[in-house]
């Protein structure tokens, strides 16, 4: 989650004559490295359906994958957790069904409902809306000034989410926001790809100038392409980086740099700056 930077929630009815898989893939291959399904109109049978299908889209490329609203159905996609609102299930039921492992995150849109889902256990909030926005519309936007506050006091990772589009991305960023999520910026425009390219390409000039600290830990990090698609990871073995993506225990295969890396060599082999790696994730069953 901390690795997390570019949160890209569907939002098909911006985007009614390209299917979510087409939209959602080219969304990821630009650089959203955090995934929601997010829609409120599908019965309970075709949500899980489209769940199912973007886990294995996003398994494909090592990108968690959130479902909105529903623990039961995030759990039987084997999504990576749930994302819920003020007037949904409670974090403390959701934890009930999803256990330990799984990601909650939660809606925030005052400091004290930030303090109260980091004390709640939350494994992270959206803070927004930022700026007035038709896919929520009526809701009153909290500002920068909300962005700022939480970067001042929350310590679990916060997505800054509402309005935000590669136009105003810097102002947010700005105000302390080292995450930023989107829906119709991303899936409403024709080449969703490019607008995450652009927003990713922000958030990493405004790391880039921030603190001697971060700059310590972005040293460390390496730029390694995963299946086709550039990632930031500090992981330092093959083993590592598989960990990152789930696949440690996982039945796979990986080639690194064009060879074939049997699964007893990953916790030897060592990542290098500019290293490419294909996995390959068998699933069980008939
Ligand atoms: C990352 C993120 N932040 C906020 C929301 C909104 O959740 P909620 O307030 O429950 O509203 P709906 O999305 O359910 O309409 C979100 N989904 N994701
Ligand atoms: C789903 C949602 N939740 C918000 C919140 O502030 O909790 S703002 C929002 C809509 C985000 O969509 P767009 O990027 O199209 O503005
Ligand atoms: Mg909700």
């Amino acid at each position: 989650m901390d690795r997390c930077k570019l949160y890209v929630i569907t939002g098909e009815t911006y985007h009614p004559n390209r299917g979510l898989l087409e939209v959602m893939e080219s969304a990821i291959l630009g650089g959203a490295d955090l995934v929601q399904l997010r829609d409120k109109d599908a019965p309970a049978r075709e949500l899980l359906e489209k769940a199912r299908a973007l886990r294995e889209l996003t398994r494909r490329y090592g990108v968690p994958l959130i479902v909105n609203d529903h623990p039961e159905v995030a759990l039987a996609a084997d999504a990576d957790g749930v994302h819920l609102g003020q007037e949904d299930a409670p974090i403390a039921a959701a934890r009930e069904l999803l256990g330990p492992d799984r990601l909650i995150g939660i809606s925030t849109h005052s400091i004290e409902q930030a303090r109260a889902a980091e004390r709640a256990g939350a494994d992270y909030i959206g803070v927004g809306p930022v700026f007035p926005t038709a896919t929520k519309p009526g809701r009153t936007a909290v500002t920068t000034s909300f962005v700022a506050e939480a970067a001042a006091e929350i310590r679990i990772p916060f997505f800054a989410i509402g309005g935000i589009h590669p136009g105003n991305a810097a102002e947010v960023l700005a105000a302390g926001a080292k995450r930023l999520c989107a829906v119709s910026a991303v899936v409403g425009n024709p080449d969703p790809g490019a607008v995450c390219r652009e927003m990713r390409s922000l958030i990493e000039r405004s790391e880039r100038a921030a603190s001697p600290e971060d700059a310590a830990v972005r040293e460390r990090a390496k730029e390694v392409t995963v299946n086709g698609v550039l990632r930031t990871t500090e992981a330092g073995t093959l083993l590592e980086l598989a960990a990152e993506f789930g696949l440690a225990d996982k039945n796979a295969v990986a080639e690194h740099n064009g060879e074939v890396a049997r699964k007893a060599y990953w916790p030897f082999l060592p990542l290098k700056d500019g290293d490419r790696i294909e996995f390959v994730h068998f699933v069980g069953g008939g």
